[in-house]
């Protein structure tokens, strides 16, 4: 099936008014690539509003939301507040979330279904660590938070997935392409299990140390469709050359 590449960056907790030059210079040059790709920017809280003022129609999401609508939750942020703010979609289950902030499955799954159900678009992540890679234990582990955190009813135009191995976030270390290879055919098994034709329509994204020199060999694994990107979303130097990769045809993406 073919689905459209979505290249999403998640500028973590970097980024002040004096970077919105970038989210205009990568906002401007997505633009010609309407066509092939979809492109978003996932921002800290603190720009989500200046940002999507300064680029109309791009879409600008969040790193996290609260699943609830409202209430007594110091320093989190609804789903209506980050529409409010101008948001289209958000992060949901990051790893830093998991490990930093203890969030496990059934909490991301109530974050995904509260996002969805208010109208932002979700990509969920999951990924294992080192430890349980090395155990052999990584198809198992990333099935096993898919079955805990999936929404019960999904559909492929709001909710992509992405697959970060934790070991290769910020690292500089990419997974093999056999290995992302094995994980998304893995997930892709498991969405159409549930989901049947909805989960063949639902995009997977690769996240870890994506960067220009090694895009065009991630886009061209089946079922790769698409990154979620880090360290190199910053720029709109090093991002542009991701965005610019995931719009070529599959044959000459190898380079
Ligand atoms: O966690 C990531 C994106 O969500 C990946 O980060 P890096 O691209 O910096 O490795």
């Amino acid at each position: 099936m073919q689905r459209r590449k979505l290249v999403a960056g998640n500028w973590k907790m970097h980024g002040t008014a004096a970077d919105l030059d970038e989210v205009r210079a990568i906002a401007g040059a997505a633009a010609q690539f309407g066509g092939q790709v979809d492109v978003a920017l996932c921002l800290p809280g603190t720009l989500i509003h200046r940002a999507a003022d300064a680029v109309p129609g791009f879409p600008i999401g969040a790193q996290d939301v609260h699943a609830s609508e409202k209430g007594a939750f110091t320093g989190d942020t609804s789903v209506a507040m980050l529409r409010d703010a101008g948001a289209v979609l958000t992060i949901v289950g990051h790893s830093e979330r998991r490990d930093l902030h203890r969030e496990d499955d059934s909490g991301v799954k109530a974050k995904a279904e509260a996002a969805l159900a208010a109208g932002l678009d979700v990509i969920l992540c999951v990924g294992e660590s080192l430890e349980e890679r090395e155990a052999g234990r990584a198809v198992a582990t990333v099935a096993g938070q898919l079955g805990g955190s999936l929404p019960e009813r999904i559909d492929p135009a709001h909710l992509a997935l992405a697959y970060e191995p934790i070991w290769a976030i910020g690292t500089g270390k990419v997974a093999s392409c056999d290995d992302i290879a094995e994980i998304h055919a893995a997930i892709r098994a498991l969405l159409v299990e549930r989901f049947g034709a909805a989960g063949e329509g639902v995009r997977i994204l690769y996240g870890g140390s994506v960067k220009a020199s090694n895009a065009g060999e991630i886009f061209a694994v089946a079922d790769v469709d698409g990154a979620l990107v880090g360290g190199a979303s910053l720029k709109a130097a090093d991002f542009l050359p991701i965005v610019e990769a995931a719009a070529r045809p599959v044959e000459s993406r190898a380079a």
